[in-house]
């Protein structure tokens, strides 16, 4: 499931890597284990590694209170979250080389002992950190969290992957992978399902040659997007060093400086959000005039990033929305999110699949915006392509599915419902709006790429003869949201 409240996102800065490869694990005895340990990035990027593996959490939601707790710097900070995101993102590579290194599987290999040779190795071939400091840095972290008994075993693995450059690594790794789509899947360090599932939704687009493009950009740190709710109080002015983005007349893009101060001061009007989510909500919102007294609904709303900007226009229209989320701790974050429009947005929790029995009387729109698998936003979440599997695909489509039979139950004659997702996955996106199609001679699509060229500040950069929108990283610098656009016939 996505989120859109996340941010996310690593920094880079070479200057930062250089001050912490000193910082932390050597300032205390690295062999007194019971001695208390003062946070340093390394020893915060581990605890953030194994929280993520050990107990299934989101590194974008636990390396926040982490780093709030740490004390570090704010070099030191970067450092770390450039440690975590980075690792995590290029895992699937560098489980390549340890194995090559180490001479057995991964699988053979300690847990603890493989998180901290995977650190090792972003810092080695990721962030060129100088061979001798990375290695000792990385040893010393080894001898205060893992075993005694592996510290010779991760310091001759780290030495062997020194021994070669990255790019000696990287030739080393596209020869031993099998297929085209083996090699594509261990360079890109993306799982090969993946790789496969993307070069079929490239492929419609006839576009199939911008795969590898496309799987960079997910190893690319995305950058911070904020939305400028309309009708906020400085809805229309750009923070200090941002410029709005090409897809969303709401967006500023942070050239630097910290997103905190700017949302906290902003009372709910100034947010994160990725530009695709903005200009999904936009196009419900600008499918055309509002009139007033409409009903809105936002079916699937948790945490509320959407919401808040239908709320914005909706107020602005004279409008009102209802926002629906299944689970209840969601919901909350749902009526924070939509602090700043409260007037205009009703909160209220339970299955989407039986919305039609709390409001029989229907919506003038719907916004659908569907659990998926998110595999549009690996940029911002970072060990979620290693979760999903290929079996969550088919689960997905039927839940899909049946909220878009709801939904379809609950627009009102000539209402407009738009069927949105944060994944390129074709069997979630054109499969679910053709099944909806073929079952409802009453529906029938608009262009939802025309509508959002109609509001993105800049040309949009979209392919293929689809009626719906496709967004992409590498092409549109946003997360590939992907939107349909269905009116029911009537007045
Ligand atoms: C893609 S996210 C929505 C993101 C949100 N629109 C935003 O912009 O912040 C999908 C949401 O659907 C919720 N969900 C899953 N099954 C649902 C159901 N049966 N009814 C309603 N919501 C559901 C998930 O909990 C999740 O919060």
């Amino acid at each position: 499931m996505s989120t859109e409240r996340d941010g996310g996102g690593g920094a880079h800065g070479s200057s930062h890597r250089r001050n912490s490869s000193r910082g932390g694990a050597t300032r205390q005895n690295p062999r007194d284990r019971n001695a208390p340990q003062a946070a340093s990035p390394r020893l915060v990027a581990y605890q953030v590694l194994a929280e993520v593996r050990d107990a299934d959490a989101y590194a974008n939601l636990v390396l926040p209170h982490r780093l709030r707790d740490s004390g570090l710097s704010a070099a030191d900070r970067a450092l770390t979250t450039e440690l975590v995101y980075g690792t995590l993102r290029m895992q699937g590579y560098y489980d390549q080389i340890i194995q090559i290194a180490a001479g057995r599987s991964v699988d053979n290999i300690d847990p603890v002992a493989l998180v901290i040779l995977r650190l090792g190795a972003h810092q080695l071939l990721g962030m060129r950190i100088p061979s001798h400091a990375a290695v000792f840095e990385t040893v010393s972290l080894q001898k205060i969290v893992g075993r005694e008994s592996a510290v010779g075993f991760v310091n001759g693995v780290l030495r062997a992957l020194g021994r070669r450059s990255p790019e000696e690594w990287l030739a080393e790794v596209r020869e031993s992978a099998g297929s085209e789509d083996a090699v594509l899947a261990a360079v890109y360090s993306h799982p090969e399902w993946i790789v496969r599932a993307f070069r079929a939704s490239l492929r419609v687009e006839g576009r199939a040659g911008e795969l590898e493009q496309l799987l960079a950009a997910d190893n690319e740190a995305p950058r911070v997007t904020l939305a400028r709710l309309p009708g906020g109080p400085h809805s229309e002015e750009l923070p200090d060093r941002a410029y709005e983005g090409d897809v969303s007349p709401l967006s500023a893009v942070l050239d630097g400086g910290d997103p905190g101060e700017i949302t906290a001061r902003s009372n709910g009007w100034i947010r994160v959000q990725d530009q695709g989510s903005q200009l999904a909500a936009l196009i419900v919102s600008r499918v055309r005039p509002i009139k007033e007294g409409e009903v809105w609904l936002d079916l699937c709303a948790g945490p509320g990033g959407k919401s808040a900007v239908l709320g914005a226009e909706a107020r602005l229209g004279g409008a009102r929305v209802v926002a629906n989320e299944v689970v209840p701790s969601r919901a909350d974050l749902v009526w924070r999110s939509v602090a700043a429009v409260r007037d205009t947005v009703e909160v209220v929790s339970g299955d989407g699949r039986d919305i039609t029995e709390a409001y029989p009387e229907g919506f003038d729109r719907i916004l659908l915006d569907a659990p998926c698998t998110g595999l549009g936003a690996l940029r911002r979440r970072p060990e979620a392509r290693w979760r999903k599997q290929p079996g969550d695909v088919p689960e997905l489509t039927r839940l899909q599915e049946e909220l878009m039979e709801a939904a379809i139950a609950a627009l009102r004659p000539g209402g407009i419902l738009a069927y949105v997702t944060c994944s390129p996955h074709r069997a979630e996106t054109r499969m679910v709006v053709s099944t909806a199609l073929r079952k409802h001679s009453d529906l029938r699509e608009i262009s939802a790429r025309e509508v959002a060229s109609q509001i993105a500040p800049h040309p949009l950069q979209t392919a293929g003869d689809d009626l719906s929108l496709q967004l992409w990283p590498h092409r549109n610098e946003t997360d590939a949201m992907f939107v349909a656009l269905l009116v029911r016939d009537g007045v």
